[in-house]
């Protein structure tokens, strides 16, 4: 899974972990440009709460070390548990924005290390990597949050494997896991970096596309599912394909919690499958549709 930030070619020189507040245990590399955390969607870190100005605090790299800056903020920065306007940033220090507190760390530490660990365990699935449900659920909010706020599209793709018992019945549960893990790889494979995808249950993934109408996502979910279709397993030494079935929706007006868009996803996946399965359904899409 990608860090908020990349290292690029070397390693960066320092990071802030969260400690306290939303997306606790991530970590955010700090590299060279600056980094501005506040409560607007066009923060480099943003936290959604009330009590933190849009642009709240900026760290930035200078040849010393690291500098934090109070950007005017209504609430002020705290730096250990102070007040600050601006002030050098020093291995362990704590920084406190609103209700959110994040620990500076030289990235070197064996505590960024662990924290790293940390995160990885509890937003990715096991067993293939993808983010979980969980974290899915953290990521979702936040792109609705900024499709909303910039009046900008946003699909979701729920993509379930058919018939996926039966593989388990004939093959065995690591066999099932197998053709899981291949899966997991194509869907990430096809998806463009900017995705969200994620493994939403046993045999059920989602895919988040910001940017994305309804009818790209419907278009992105049939090459999905052709791909998908000619992806070739070897099952105890046997040849098998399989099928999977999608539910697509985009976040309308009207709509006011993520519980809407996965319900109206989830209702499309049903008429998937109740069309015949090996199918791709939206409300553009006829009943009686099939699937070629
Ligand atoms: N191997 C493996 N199987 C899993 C895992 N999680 C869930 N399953 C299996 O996924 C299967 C889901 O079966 P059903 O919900 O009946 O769905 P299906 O057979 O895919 O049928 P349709 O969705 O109606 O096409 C069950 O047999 C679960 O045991 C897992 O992590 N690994």
């Amino acid at each position: 899974m990608l860090p908020l930030r990349r290292a690029g070619a070397g390693e960066v020189p320092a990071c802030l972990v969260v400690l306290q507040g939303q997306r606790l245990g991530q970590r955010i590399d700090l590299g060279e440009s600056a980094l501005v955390i506040g409560r607007a969607p066009e923060a480099d870190f943003q936290i959604v709460e009330r009590s933190i100005s849009r642009a709240h605090c900026r760290i930035t790299r200078e040849p010393a070390g690291y500098r934090i800056k109070d950007l005017d903020s209504t609430n002020k920065t705290f730096l250990n548990d102070q007040p600050i306007i601006e002030a050098e940033l020093k291995d362990g220090d704590h920084i406190a924005v609103g209700s959110c507190v994040l620990k500076f760390m030289e990235r070197s530490s064996v505590e960024a290390r662990y924290h790293e660990e940390l995160y990885q365990l509890a937003t990715a699935d096991s067993l293939t990597d993808l983010y979980n449900r969980r974290q899915f659920l953290e990521l979702i909010d936040r792109e609705i949050a900024r499709a909303s706020n910039y009046k900008r599209p946003l699909s979701l793709l729920i993509i379930d494997l058919d018939h996926f018992k039966a593989i388990n019945d004939r093959y065995g549960h690591p066999s099932g896991d197998l053709v899981l893990k291949k899966v997991a790889l194509a869907l990430r494979g096809h998806s463009r970096e900017e995705f969200i995808v994620a493994r939403i249950g046993g045999e059920e993934f989602a895919i988040v596309l910001p940017e994305n109408d309804l009818e790209q996502a419907v278009a992105f979910a049939d090459e999905l599912r052709v791909a998908l279709s000619d992806l070739e397993f070897s099952l105890n030494g046997e040849p098998k394909r399989i099928t999977v079935s999608i539910g697509a929706a985009d976040w309308l007006n009207g709509m006011t919690a993520t519980g809407d868009l996965m319900r109206a996803a989830d209702e499309q996946l049903y008429r998937a499958k109740q069309g015949g399965r090996d199918r791709v359904c939206s409300k553009l899409t006829r009943n009686h549709q099939s699937a070629d």
